[in-house]
C-alpha cells in the first residue's frame, strides 16, 4: 500500500473513538478519545491518578494495542513501536555501561546496522551525537559514565538520545517527575527549546499542572473509570514563555481552573466535602 508523503493538513496524530480495555479489567483504560494532534504541537495530558494518561501514550508510541477505534500517524495505522516515535520514561534507563555519546548514539547505531552501515550515515549521526551534546549542554560530560551524573543531567542525556533518530514524535511520560524543583525549570525551558529546534511534536504526560500549562499549547485533562478525555484547554500564552510567567494572574486563574477540573473529575471533591461534614468544618472555615 501507498501512502500520502508529509501533508501538513493532516495531523501528525488522529485519534477516533478509540478504547482499550485490560484483560480482566471491568473498567475500558480508555473509553471515546477522539483527538488530533497537528505537526510540531507541543500537547500536554493531565489528570487524575489512573485515568489512562500513559496507557494512551504508551499506545502512541505503539507498546499498547487498543481494543477498537482507530489510531494514524502520518495517516497511517500504529501497529508497534517505529523509530520515528521516540519515548523519553522518568527513570532515564541509560545503559550504565556506555558513556553519555555512547548511550546518545547506541539507538542510532543499531538502526543504521539495519540500513547497510556506510561511512557517510556514521559520519552523519556523528555529527548529530555532537550537535545534541551541544544542545543538551553535554559537551563536557560526553565520555562520563551515567553513575557520575546529576538526575537532571541524566535526564538530558535521555533526551538527547531519543531525539537522535529526528524522531517526529516525541513521547514524554513524567520525563521531570524525579528531579527536584530548579532542575525541573530548567529542563523546562530546555524543552521548549528543543521543540523550537527540531519541530517534533511533543506529546508530554505530567502530574504537574504548572508544568502542562508551562509546557504544551494545548492541555489535555483526562478523567478516570473509564479513562477518558474530559476537557482540552487552550493555553494562551504564545510562544515565547518565560519563568515568570507562572506568577502572571492569568496563569495562575488557568491553573486553578485545572486543578479545581482534575478535582472534580476525580471524586477527590466530594470525598474533600464529605470529610468537611464528619468533622464539622464547612468549606468557609477551612
Ligand atoms: N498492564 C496493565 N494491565 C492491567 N491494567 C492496567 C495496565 N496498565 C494500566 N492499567 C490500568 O489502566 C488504568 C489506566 O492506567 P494508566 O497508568 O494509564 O493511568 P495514568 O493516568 O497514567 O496513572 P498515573 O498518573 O497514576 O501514572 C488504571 O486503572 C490502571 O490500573
Amino acid at each position: 500500500m501507498r501512502f500520502p508523503a508529509f501533508n501538513p493538513l493532516v495531523p501528525k496524530i488522529q485519534i477516533r473513538d478509540l478504547h482499550k480495555r485490560f484483560d480482566g479489567a471491568p473498567l475500558n483504560a480508555l473509553e471515546h478519545i477522539d483527538l488530533d494532534i497537528a505537526h510540531n504541537e507541543f500537547v500536554t495530558f493531565v489528570g487524575a491518578s489512573g485515568c489512562g494518561k500513559s496507557t494512551l501514550l504508551r499506545t502512541i508510541g505503539g507498546l499498547e494495542t487498543h481494543t477498537s477505534g482507530e489510531l494514524l500517524v502520518d495517516g497511517r495505522p500504529v501497529t508497534g513501536p517505529d523509530i520515528d516515535r521516540a519515548m523519553v520514561f522518568q527513570h532515564y534507563s541509560l545503559y550504565p555501561w556506555m558513556t553519555v555519546m555512547q548511550n546518545i548514539k547506541f539507538c542510532r547505531q543499531l538502526a543504521a546496522h539495519r540500513k547497510d552501515l556506510t561511512s557517510a550515515n556514521v559520519e552523519a549521526a556523528s555529527g548529530r551525537a555532537d550537535a545534541l551534546l551541544r544542545l543538551m549542554g553535554l559537551q563536557a560530560s560526553a565520555n562520563a559514565w551515567p553513575n557520575q551524573l546529576s538526575g537532571g543531567m541524566q535526564q538530558r542525556v535521555a533526551i538527547a538520545r531519543a531525539l537522535m533518530g529526528r524522531p517526529g514524535i516525541l513521547l514524554m511520560d513524567e520525563p521531570f517527575g524525579a528531579l527536584d524543583a530548579q532542575t525541573r525549570e530548567v529542563m523546562h525551558d530546555l524543552i521548549r527549546h528543543v521543540h523550537r529546534l527540531e519541530r517534533a511534536t511533543i506529546v508530554f504526560v505530567t502530574h504537574d499542572v504548572e508544568e502542562a500549562i508551562y509546557l504544551g499549547g494545548r492541555v489535555v485533562l483526562m478523567a478516570p473509570r473509564p479513562g477518558r478525555i474530559d476537557t482540552v484547554y487552550d493555553v494562551p500564552f504564545g510562544d515565547q514563555r518565560t519563568q515568570d510567567l507562572k506568577h502572571a494572574p492569568e496563569f495562575l486563574a488557568l491553573k486553578r481552573e485545572i486543578l479545581e477540573r482534575i478535582r472534580e473529575t476525580s471524586g477527590m471533591k466530594t470525598d474533600l466535602e464529605q470529610l468537611q461534614r464528619l468533622s464539622g468544618l464547612t468549606a468557609e472555615t477551612v
